[in-house]
């Protein structure tokens, strides 16, 4: 259960107040997550979500927190993060930094048909022109930099065969990242993470995006590549699933067309996706961090993606 961090009722009801946001009437400690202590706070004025970071510091937030309130108040559907008496959005609960965001109504669908990766690819670009004018800076932290820093430190891990797809494709991407094609993509801040157990839908009604604390300036196609590259295929098999590829990339360029370097780039961009998610992954499994990495997501997954995308480059059509 992904509560690191012990919050008492007393702690929560000193929090409410601070916040304006009336008695408490239930506390409850959210299973799943790994990165976050994560509560359900329910009180007589509504049911917000209480996270405590534990990774993250207080100099990385304000970027996020701010992101989400200028997109909720963008009319974009993510958790509206709530101010005290000041207008301060990051708190301080146990010691740690904390928010209180605003509870997303529905469930993640984890099994997505067409429908749902069309919801996705259209919010995701009202999301993009949303936060064209966002004024504050924070590069993907995730990004090529940390690639660079990262494989040498997984590869002994690793066996040849994968450390040799791993450095030449490292190597791949840091030529594209050099390309002309790649300065001309349209960048802006991205979420960098925007799985199927980040967003909410209630039935076929798309009712948030969450989980903003991967997020980034960043291009935008490589927001709609970790997309793709999670919603539109098969998991077990990590094969692409045109149909629903189609249904993503159509509702998103009905919002904002693809211009012609992002049609160029994104089998590129699929692949440094699919490379991302392996780092981290491959990170996250052999160099674990104390009191987290409950159950590790499995590395192998972007692997096989990866294959997948170099061996049949996927285009926009
Ligand atoms: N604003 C929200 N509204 C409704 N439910 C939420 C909200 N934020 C989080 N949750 C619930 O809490 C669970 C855990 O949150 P989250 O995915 O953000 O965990 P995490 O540990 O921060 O991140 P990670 O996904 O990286 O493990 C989610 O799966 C979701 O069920
Ligand atoms: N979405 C990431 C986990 C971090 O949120 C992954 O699947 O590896």
């Amino acid at each position: 259960m992904a509560v690191f961090t012990e919050v008492s009722n007393e702690e929560a009801r000193a929090l409410l107040r601070r916040l304006n946001l009336g008695e408490l009437v239930a506390l409850r400690g959210i299973e799943g997550g790994i990165e976050n202590t994560n509560y359900f706070l329910t009180s007589d004025q509504g049911e917000f979500v209480l996270t405590l970071f534990e990774r993250l510091t207080a100099e990385q937030l304000p970027f996020y927190l701010h992101l989400m309130k200028h997109l909720a108040h963008g009319g974009v559907p993510v958790p509206d993060p709530r101010g005290d008496k000041s207008g301060d959005i990051l708190h301080k609960v146990c010691g740690k930094p904390a928010a209180v965001v605003s509870k997303l109504r529905g469930k993640s669908q984890l099994a997505p048909g067409p429908v749902h990766c069309a919801a996705v690819g259209a919010m995701l670009a009202r999301m993009h022109l949303a936060g064209r004018n966002y004024d504050r800076h924070q590069p993907n932290l995730r990004g090529l930099p940390w690639w660079n820093e990262t494989v040498p430190v997984v590869l002994p891990h690793i066996d040849a065969s994968q450390a040799a797809l791993l450095r030449a494709e490292l190597a791949y991407q840091n030529h594209v990242a050099a390309s002309s094609a790649y300065a001309a993509l349209p960048t802006g801040p991205v979420h960098a993470d925007l799985f199927r157990d980040n967003v909410m839908f209630d039935g076929e009604e798309l009712t948030g995006f969450f989980d903003f604390y991967f997020a980034g300036v960043d291009t935008w196609l490589f927001d709609l590549a970790v997309c793709l590259n999670d919603w539109c295929i098969d998991l077990p098999t990590g094969a692409h699933d045109p149909e629903r590829a189609r249904a993503m990339l159509d509702a998103y360029q009905a919002v904002r067309p693809l211009t012609a370097a992002e049609r160029e780039l994104l089998p590129a961009m699929l692949r440094a996706g699919a490379l991302r998610f392996w780092i981290s992954r491959l990170w996250d499994f052999y160099l674990p961090r104390e009191a987290s990495m409950l159950k590790p997501h499995d590395p192998t997954h972007f692997e096989r993606v990866l294959r997948g995308r170099v061996a049949q480059p996927v285009h926009a059509g």
